[in-house]
């Protein structure tokens, strides 16, 4: 089994100047209740042959912001920012020019693929079919490919005769698996694509989707509760609470050497790959995520964290370079630094900026009023 130690690190086909680039990106879910801001102020970036994991507890936005990066959320989510896919604003895409980018340029493999795949058709058809919608291939070179397809997963060719329920749910992940390269795209998201599976199939699998995509300059974002699993599969990790990114670097900087103490209670959940036993909430930390509709003011993660000082009850930090010495100069994390994280702790002076005017009222249990955070 793979441990975040023996991970393949930064593949040296993977180059910065983003196949994919989000810019300030919100969603925000309509419901009976009011908004949920599912999705609050993300930016990113995602290299040619890049693997990105985005972790987080559920509810954290995840799912929310995988799905948005191809417009595949329902029609109460509004989405704002800028998500730019190889030099394409996917927002103002038609869909007709969204339905040619979907599978063609990115593709997804969600969890759980006794859902995702028709009960009532062979898995050969389903792995044919995207070839065949985009016109990339004609019945002939449809059905040779999938065989292809089906060996590159670890399958025998006669599974394409096969039905869903015939496979094991491995089996059933590596159909998926084979549907999403079939049209060979620059992208792949993968939402939880090992939850339900156990533990050594688990392992296959993740090693599967490494093999596959390592030397193909095909990017990936993948999407795990687990830390460890990602750290182990991706070069980079990006993780999430409340809707926001609150830390990202190098996979094995973020993993091992955690910035922001909610990341580092994820690690701490998740030791090494495949420790299903330790599979808890996030050690250390009390309650719950919070509702996004009732978020505390300040940092969202400060009445659980276990490092928070006063004024995190009413200031909020943005993404700030974590690898910077104390005394070099310091500014904002807009010239793309390696490693960030969204922490007074990572400040050159936790306590430093201006207080909001007090009121005498309205005070928190911290002894500073509340703001609403941006
Ligand atoms: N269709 C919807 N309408 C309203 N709120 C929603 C909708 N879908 C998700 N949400 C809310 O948005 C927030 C983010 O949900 P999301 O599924 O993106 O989180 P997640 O981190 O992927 O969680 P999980 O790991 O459980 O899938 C949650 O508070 C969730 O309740």
């Amino acid at each position: 089994m793979t441990s975040p130690e023996t991970r393949p690190g930064t593949r040296p086909e993977a180059r910065r100047g983003g196949l994919l680039e989000l810019r300030d990106v919100a969603v925000t879910y309509r419901s009976a209740a009011g908004d949920v801001p599912a999705v609050r102020g993300v930016s990113l970036e995602l290299a040619e042959g890049e693997a990105l994991g985005v972790a987080g507890e559920s509810g954290s936005g995840k799912s929310t912001l995988a799905l948005a990066l191809l417009r595949l959320l329902p029609k109460t989510a509004r989405v704002t920012g800028e998500i730019m896919l190889d030099g394409e604003d996917v927002l103002a895409m038609t869909w007709g020019r969204l339905r040619a980018v979907r599978w063609a340029s990115a593709s997804v493999v969600f969890q759980g693929a006794q859902h995702a795949l028709n009960p009532v058709r062979r898995v050969g058809t389903q792995i044919a079919e995207p070839l065949l919608v985009h016109r990339m291939a004609t019945p002939a070179r449809a059905r040779t490919r999938v065989t292809e397809l089906l060996e590159q997963v670890g399958l025998p060719a006669w599974r394409a005769r096969s039905y869903p329920h015939e496979l094991s749910g491995g089996q059933r992940q590596r159909v998926m698996i084979a549907m999403a390269l079939a049209c060979e795209p620059q992208l792949i998201i993968a939402d939880e694509p090992t939850t339900a599976l156990d533990v050594m199939i688990q392992a296959q699998v993740l090693t599967l989707i490494r093999s596959l995509i390592a030397g193909r300059g095909i990017s990936l974002i993948m999407i795990s509760h687990d830390l460890s699993v990602l750290a182990a599969t991706c070069d980079r990790l990006a993780v999430m609470y409340a809707g926001r990114l609150v830390e990202t670097g190098p996979s094995r900087e973020v993993f091992t050497g955690a910035r922001h103490p909610y990341s580092r209670a994820l690690a701490e959940a998740f030791p090494t790959v495949g420790d299903f036993a330790s599979r808890m909430a996030p050690r250390g930390l009390g309650g719950d995520p919070p509702d996004p509709m009732r978020l505390p003011g300040g940092c969202s993660f400060h009445p659980r964290c276990p490092v928070a000082l006063p004024s995190c009850a009413w200031r909020d930090v943005e993404l700030w370079p974590a690898d910077r010495a104390p005394e070099e100069p310091a500014s904002p994390a807009s010239s793309a630094p390696s490693h960030t994280a969204a922490c007074v702790h990572v400040l050159p002076d936790p306590e430093a900026g201006p207080e909001p005017e007090t009121t005498g009222e309205d005070e928190t249990p911290a002894g500073r009023p509340a703001k609403e955070s941006a």
